[in-house]
């Protein structure tokens, strides 16, 4: 039987960390090229492989999790026992546990007990690997004595070990756990012939969406669970949907499930279930602009800055609902502007691609200096300076989350937007041909983004991506990533041979 490969992308929430907590509020979230991929395939009955599934994650030192499958008479319906049988590295990995469990009962309660037993007959052999941008590649490329630029990161081979265990990998902040709970559910799903692998292989349509919603439900559901909390799961919405404008499903959904493990998971789960009441608007960058991402080596404690922000909110009520309520509106502003311009480019792209690649030789700052100008380029203009100067704004009002509550006292310590990454945004922000950037999600010390014009065809001078590399280079600890917005949607099935470097770790012992 030929290997089941889906893949996820990982994400950057370009505006509303701490907003789209609330399902009031909307984020922006662009999904990343950079993705999680899961091979999943029959194991070897010969080798008494029956019922036992062994899950590997090739990046990391000592990271294999040998798990035996069992059904369980549940008093609702049958049920899942995973149980974890060997460890590599001697400790547990409640993710990838929880992640079979989960979709082998749903399997369970949707195509019977008969189809999961023939389907693990021979067992399973599981490989999940994230592309290397999900964890800092700076020791990699200072081992291959290269410079810390674009054109270094991609002669890296893919999925490069690590060198160690998984608790110990400096991470990125892409989202590794919901991208890599998306991809491992929704392989699991298909897998089992729960959804059809046509589901996942083109773009998002209406025949295509049932099978996406389960696997998003069931990705919302294992990543709460194992996680112990649940968050906004603008993540695990962004690796089924890709980019969008999120807003969060009320988490009484997952509550009765969260508090007893013995439910049966269909009804809740399934896509018809009216209580999922979470909003994917589709969304993406302008046309020939690029994200762009740093890669700062340090990485923050989310959980900790969410509980003190939160509890700012709690105590200063008033003072919190005005700054939400601007936020939202810069926030929104910052989307609808984004679109404007992809709008632009499809009205008259020649006289978008004109402006594009007229502020690619010039700071924000110079931008209005020709006053020769005409209209509709003036307009497109304004809109790529409306854009710039929202981003200007947005970090500034979070920042001042950090000034609001001295008195207080509670949130001193959040560093939402730390003066380094302030410095850092700043300097690259006023170099010519870059629209914008902001510390993303819930700030801190994650990759920072930018948005960087990066018109189609040679520029007279320096293009806009190789001033921000040059500048990074000449900061310690700053690495460009090579992540762009992904131009494929959400979750993907993929072949095995076309995933370079897959097959190889796949076929490895
Ligand atoms: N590559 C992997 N292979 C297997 N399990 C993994 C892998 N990455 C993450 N996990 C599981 O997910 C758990 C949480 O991972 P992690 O802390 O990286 O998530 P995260 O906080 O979402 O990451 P990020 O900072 O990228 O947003 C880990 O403890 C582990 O159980
Ligand atoms: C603070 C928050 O809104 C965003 C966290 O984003 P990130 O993991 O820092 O990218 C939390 C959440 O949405 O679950």
């Amino acid at each position: 039987m030929a290997s089941t490969v889906v893949s996820s992308p990982g994400k950057v929430l370009l505006a509303g960390g701490y907003l789209v907590l609330d399902p009031q509020y909307s984020g922006v979230v662009v999904a990343t090229s950079s993705r999680f991929y899961t091979a999943i395939r029959p194991g070897n009955a010969a080798e008494g492989g029956s019922n036992t599934i062994r899950v590997r994650s090739a990046q990391f030192v000592d990271a294999t999790w040998v798990y035996r499958f069992k059904v369980h008479d549940g008093p609702n319906a049958p049920q899942a026992g995973v149980a974890q049988v060997a460890s590599s590295s001697g400790s547990g990995n409640k993710f990838v546990q929880l992640a079979l469990e989960k979709t082998l009962s749903l399997a369970l309660e949707i195509t019977g007990v008969q189809a999961v037993i023939s389907a693990l007959a021979s067992g399973l052999e599981i490989m999940i690997v994230g592309d290397n941008d999900f964890y800092s590649q700076q020791e990699q490329l200072q081992k291959m004595g290269l410079p810390p630029d674009l054109a270094s990161l991609a002669r890296i081979p893919p999925f490069a070990p690590t060198g160690v265990m998984l608790p110990d990998v400096s991470k990125t902040g892409l989202g590794s756990s919901a991208a890599l709970i998306t991809s491992l559910v929704t392989a699991l799903l298909v897998h089992f012939t729960v959804v059809p692998p046509s589901a996942f292989a083109g773009p998002v349509s209406q025949s295509s969406r049932q099978a996406r919603e389960l696997a998003h439900n069931l990705a919302q559901f294992v990543h709460c669970f194992a996680q112990g909390k649940v968050g906004s799961g603008f993540d695990v919405a962004s690796a089924v949907f890709g980019s969008q404008i999120y807003k969060r499903f009320s988490p009484e959904v997952i509550q009765p499930l969260m508090e007893d493990a013995t439910l049966p998971l269909a009804p809740i789960l399934r896509p018809e279930n009216v209580a999922w009441n979470y909003r994917v608007e589709p969304f993406c960058l302008p046309p020939h602009t690029r994200l762009l991402l740093a890669d700062i080596h340090a990485g923050s404690n989310t959980p900790l800055l969410v509980s003190q922000v939160l509890r700012w909110r709690k105590e200063k009520a008033a003072e919190a609902h005005a700054l939400w309520t601007a936020l939202d509106q810069l926030n929104m502003s910052l989307a609808a502007t984004l679109r404007r311009l992809t709008e632009f480019y499809s009205a008259d792209s020649q006289e978008y691609l004109k402006t594009l690649k007229y502020i690619s030789s010039l700071q924000s700052v110079q931008w209005f200096a020709n006053t020769m100008m005409e209209q509709p380029q003036i307009s497109c203009l304004e809109a790529f300076y409306e854009a710039h100067l929202l981003t200007e704004v947005i970090p500034r009002f979070s920042m001042s989350l950090k000034h609001a509550q001295h008195p207080m006292g509670t949130l001193s310590g959040v560093e939402i937007e730390p003066e380094q990454q302030t410095r850092l945004l700043d300097e690259s922000v006023s170099l010519a041909g870059i629209i914008g950037g902001g510390v993303p999600g819930a700030g801190g010390f994650d990759a920072i983004w930018l948005l960087v014009c990066d018109p189609p065809e040679d520029l007279p001078d320096m293009r806009p991506l190789s001033r921000i590399e040059r500048l990074w280079s000449s900061k310690a600890g700053v690495t460009p990533l090579l992540a762009e917005e992904s131009d494929r949607p959400g979750l993907c099935i993929e072949s095995l041979a076309e995933v370079p470097g897959l097959k190889e770790l796949v076929n490895a012992v």
